[in-house]
């Protein structure tokens, strides 16, 4: 429900409840239960084929769950979801795929949503302002395919941005993107989670945005095992002056079936068990 003020009156920005998802003969969630409140940065952690991808596409509604319910900023998901206030960072995709087009372009194509398929007025300035935030204010004009792949990543970026999203959707933002591009990013989310943003992010590792999680959520073979504090990170893993005095187990208090590890030797890689 949207407040005259245009607020959603305390609702959620994410709210998933016993959500299943089939995909092919795959039962890959299995009754995820998932609440986002307004603000909240939450880390969504978990070994590889664990469902998060899976979980971030329902949630943004490209996928439908065969069970459950998904309600966005206080409206239910196949419904009336306001979703010119999402901003949504798909995995993996390149932002030079498909016609050849400049960064302001394929910024710009994040203003089109829903019914609108004109770009509204004062575009171009929202489209450079996004890629500001990304630090690619310079490369407006370039062709994509010309961008390195972290910087291809940042107009993606700046594609979910150019809308001011209240909630921000992103999965695996920074994998395999390269180090200046990750510092410009986690220096734009610190800046916009400052101005209150709500985001979900999966992640492989906290990394460089560990200070801004406020919660974590690991999923296991389409389930949630933990939900709270984000993992401590074992730092410098690989220096040499790194000493193994600490078990190396996950630290988090999860399920008592469970235990998973976050990027130690407790982590698997779920698409190779049987
Ligand atoms: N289109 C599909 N059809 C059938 N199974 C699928 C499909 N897409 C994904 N899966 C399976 O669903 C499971 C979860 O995949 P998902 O991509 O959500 O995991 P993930 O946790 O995001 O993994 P990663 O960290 O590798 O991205 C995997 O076992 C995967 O093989």
């Amino acid at each position: 429900m949207t407040l005259p003020d245009g607020s959603t009156g305390g609702s959620p920005a994410v709210d998933v409840r016993g959500v299943h998802v089939h995909l092919g003969a795959s039962h890959v969630l299995r009754g995820v239960d998932l609440t986002v409140a307004p603000g909240e940065v939450v880390a969504l952690l978990g070994a590889n084929g664990s469902g998060k991808s899976t979980l971030v596409r329902t949630v943004v509604g490209v996928l439908p769950p065969s069970r459950g319910t998904v309600d966005l900023l206080g409206h239910r998901v196949g419904d009336h979801v306001p979703w010119g206030r999402v901003g949504y960072v798909p995995q993996r995709v390149s932002a030079a795929a498909g016609v050849p087009s400049t960064a302001r372009e394929v910024v710009a194509s994040g203003l089109l949503h829903g019914r609108r398929l004109r770009l509204p007025r004062g575009w171009r300035g929202r489209a450079a302002d996004a890629l500001d935030q990304v630090g690619l204010a310079d490369r407006a004009d370039e062709p994509t395919n010309r961008l390195s792949g972290g910087q291809q990543q940042r107009v993606l970026i700046a594609r979910a941005l150019v809308r001011s999203p209240e909630l921000l959707v992103l999965d695996e933002p920074v994998a395999g993107v390269d180090r200046p591009s990750q510092e410009a990013f986690a220096a734009t989310m610190t800046r916009l989670v400052g101005d209150g943003l709500t985001v979900l992010v999966v992640l492989h590792e906290l990394g460089e945005l560990a200070d801004l999680i406020t919660r974590a959520v690991v999923l296991r073979h389409g389930r949630v095992v933990h939900d709270g504090a984000p993992p401590r990170p074992h730092a410098a893993h690989d220096a040499a002056a790194h000493d193994h005095v600490h078990p190396h187990t996950s630290e988090l208090p999860l399920r008592s079936d469970t235990r998973v590890g976050l990027g130690g030797p407790l982590d698997t890689d779920e698409e190779a068990r049987p």
